[in-house]
């Protein structure tokens, strides 16, 4: 912290947020390959708590890498850069009272031990979006697989950038198994389960 900074409390807080609200705030984040199924997982997932009354926002690709991390790339130090801010972010949302879903690839497990350290542990539902590169370069659902074999695009994930699998996430999903609707199922569940929701 700056020297010259002090922090103002302010007598709104989270809490009087949530009560308000009628609900917790916390953030579920995804992870998982380019294709796993992150984006149209946490889109049914953002639509179902929505309409149960819970305020969400959605943090994604396009209204982060093209707006507050505009001119990032994919290097670990840029991806670095990239999940901190969003992590910030987020944990601003989570003040505000409103379950924040986070869909990104954020390969590595330093990585997304920052992301927790700066949301808060207790903040952060891990859910590991476990599809195969195999599976994820079948749906080439971007054409970018095709891009990245043929050298078009350089440090993919999966291709020639690592991909370190959560040891221990919250919720691991395998979309060669189940359904969407299924996966969307498992997510709620434990949300009530867990009296989250
Ligand atoms: N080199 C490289 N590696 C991985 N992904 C790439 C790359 N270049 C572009 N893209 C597209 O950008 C999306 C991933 O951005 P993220 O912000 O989620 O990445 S990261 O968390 O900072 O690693 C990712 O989106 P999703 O397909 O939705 O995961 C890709 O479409
Ligand atoms: N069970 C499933 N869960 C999620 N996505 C699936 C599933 N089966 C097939 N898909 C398809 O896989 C693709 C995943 O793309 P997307 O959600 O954009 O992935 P990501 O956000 O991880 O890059 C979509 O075209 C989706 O329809």
């Amino acid at each position: 912290m700056s020297k010259n900074i002090v922090i103002h409390d302010y007598d709104i807080t989270r809490s009087h947020r949530n009560k308000v609200n009628g609900h917790d705030s916390f953030v579920l984040w995804f992870t998982g390959l380019s294709g796993s199924g992150k984006s149209t997982i946490a889109n049914k997932v953002e639509e179902e708590l929505f309409y149960k009354g819970i305020h969400t926002y959605a943090l994604d690709g396009d209204n982060i890498r093209s707006g507050i991390n505009k001119g990032l790339g994919f290097t670990k130090e840029d991806r670095y850069e990239n999940l901190r801010r969003i992590a910030e972010v987020a944990k601003l949302f989570v003040d505000s009272g409103v379950v924040t879903i986070a869909a990104f690839v954020s390969p590595l497990i330093s990585d997304r031990d920052q992301v927790k350290e700066i949301v808060g542990h207790e903040d952060l539902i891990e859910i590991y979006v476990d599809t195969s590169l195999e599976e994820c370069e079948n749906r080439d659902v971007k054409g970018l697989y095709k891009k990245a074999r043929a050298g078009e695009i350089k440090n993919f994930t999966g291709i020639d950038a690592p991909y370190e699998a959560p040891k221990n996430p919250h919720l691991q999903i395998s979309t060669v198994d189940i359904s969407i609707e299924m996966s969307v199922k498992q997510i709620i569940d434990y949300l009530e389960e867990t009296r989250r929701i």
